[in-house]
């Protein structure tokens, strides 16, 4: 079964796309246990309009924060103090997905980042790169506080508009595996999830253990 957590080199970087493509491509069930920002939608309600198929279920978040914002700053703002002990991994036998917040080092409260949550979780985890002019950067930051933290890295994706020279330095310098990349589109819809989602399938059967 993959367990995975979906992180990335920072907010709006495409998590909550390459979420759905992976929701799509394992049948898997999702779940964002920190939503900071409600309007127009949460992440799971994007996810659930773009996954056609009748297999994964949608675990509610354990926080719904008002405050499109750092969840610390979106927790404070309620009256909320968010805790590592108020999150335990939905039940279920199914693949399971669960997408964080921002990057890896967003505090959830003081002393507490998304890091510690993913640690205290045991999961795996996917990290979504989205290229512009120091991605590389965010990108390599975020590796090294992964592998610091003793936090396996299933796959790398590259989002939006491809950078050979990026990906190449990235790919070589740190071997973490590559899953297939997401181009620019000019419109996410459940047709393009679907689309990913059957490369992305064949990549998770061509690495299983
Ligand atoms: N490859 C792409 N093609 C077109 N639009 C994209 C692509 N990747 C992301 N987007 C768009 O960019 C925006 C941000 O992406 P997304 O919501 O997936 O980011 P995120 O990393 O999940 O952010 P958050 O930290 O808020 O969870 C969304 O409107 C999304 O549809
Ligand atoms: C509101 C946003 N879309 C995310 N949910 C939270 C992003 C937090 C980023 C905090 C930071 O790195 O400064
Ligand atoms: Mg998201």
């Amino acid at each position: 079964m993959e367990r995975l957590f979906i992180t990335g080199i920072g907010t709006d970087v495409g998590k909550t796309l390459v979420s759905a493509i992976l929701t799509e491509a394992l049948q898997a069930d999702y779940w964002k246990p920190v939503q900071a920002g409600l309007e127009p939608t949460t992440d799971a309600g994007t996810i659930r309009s773009l996954v056609q198929n009748p297999v994964s279920q949608f675990f509610p978040e354990r926080y719904r924060l008002l405050m499109p914002a750092s969840p610390h700053a979106a927790a404070t703002a309620e009256g909320l103090t968010i805790q590592l002990q108020d999150f335990r991994l939905p039940d279920t036998q199914n693949h399971l997905l669960v997408e964080g917040a921002g990057g890896l080092l967003v505090p959830l409260a003081p002393g507490l980042l998304i890091a510690d949550l993913i640690k205290h979780l045991g999961l795996e985890v996917v990290v979504v790169s989205r290229n512009y002019l120091g991605s590389i950067n965010h990108t390599l930051l975020t590796l090294e506080a992964l592998q610091a933290r003793g936090i396996r890295v299933r796959g790398l994706v590259f989002n939006g508009e491809p950078n050979a020279a990026t990906e190449d330095f990235i790919s070589q310098h740190t071997g973490v595996p590559l899953m297939p990349r997401v181009l620019p589109e000019t419109e996410v819809t459940p047709a393009v999830v679907s689309r990913y989602a059957a490369e992305f399938r064949s990549w998770f059967l061509s690495t299983q253990g």
